[in-house]
């Protein structure tokens, strides 16, 4: 009887801890592409530029549905998502953290069993780290060898160091390809008569990056390479 209730716990608790792993991925991955395509549409020159660097691809290497592999080949891709990360971190303030001992940090010292938040959105946005910090500018990672895997401290849209996030590899698998696809697939109009400038690029407050306002495009088929 014991046995047989204790198969029944863990299979609930595998059954939890997969839904967590599941709704931690699908969620995050939700809002930074959904925050990606808002400002694309918001900046059209980089939407166009995107879509030129994959026209590019496709009328070099034949026509295909662009996957994983492809990734590499499309550096503007690549600076268009870290940019997206850079201003919307899904996890503004990560996960909580808790000091394990007294550490003296600078001028300030934290006592043990102090709460820590790590605030990447404010990092993200600062003026000291980021010349026009609140642009959109793919652009500003030209030349420079920064990525999102928790290495560089200006950018940590996934944390850093043990409890960095498992699923990274994963998000920017999915990201890169769906974007990628997204863009080069449809054209995009904005519903009502809206101009880029309309768009609402407010958030909400919270735990999460969450749009104000949903973002309503509509697709139309694009003609892609010959
Ligand atoms: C754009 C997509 C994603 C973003 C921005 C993101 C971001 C993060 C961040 C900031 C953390 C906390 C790291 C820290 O505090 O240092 C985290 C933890 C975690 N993420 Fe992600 N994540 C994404 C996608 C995924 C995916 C696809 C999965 C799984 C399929 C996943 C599973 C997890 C799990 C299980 C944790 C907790 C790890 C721990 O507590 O040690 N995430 N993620």
């Amino acid at each position: 009887m014991f046995f047989f209730k204790l198969q029944v716990l863990s299979l609930k608790h595998r059954q939890c801890l997969a839904q967590e792993v599941l709704s931690a991925g699908i969620i995050t991955t939700a809002l930074t592409l959904e925050w990606a395509m808002a400002e694309l549409f918001r900046n059209p020159r980089c939407l166009k530029k995107l879509q030129h660097e994959i026209d590019d691809i496709m009328a070099k290497e034949g026509d295909h549905f662009i996957t994983d592999g492809d990734i590499s080949k499309l550096p503007y891709l690549e600076k268009v998502v870290k940019e997206a990360f850079r201003l919307h971190p899904a996890a503004p303030l990560l996960l909580p953290r808790l000091a394990s001992e007294a550490v003296k940090m600078d001028k300030y010292t934290l006592p043990a069993g102090a709460l820590l938040l790590v605030n990447v959105w404010a990092i993200g946005r600062d003026p000291n780290a980021w010349e026009n910090a609140e642009e959109f500018l793919p652009e500003r990672f030209d030349g420079k060898d920064m990525d999102v895997k928790g290495r560089h401290y200006d950018l940590l849209p996934f944390g850093s160091g043990r409890r960095v996030c498992p699923g990274l590899r994963l998000a920017l698998s999915v990201l890169h390809v769906t974007l990628v696809n997204l863009v080069r697939t449809f054209e995009w109009e904005l519903p009502n008569g809206q101009t880029h400038m309309d768009i609402d690029m407010s958030e909400q407050r919270g735990i999460g990056s969450i749009r104000t306002m949903p973002l309503l495009a509509i697709p139309k088929p694009r003609q892609l390479t010959p």
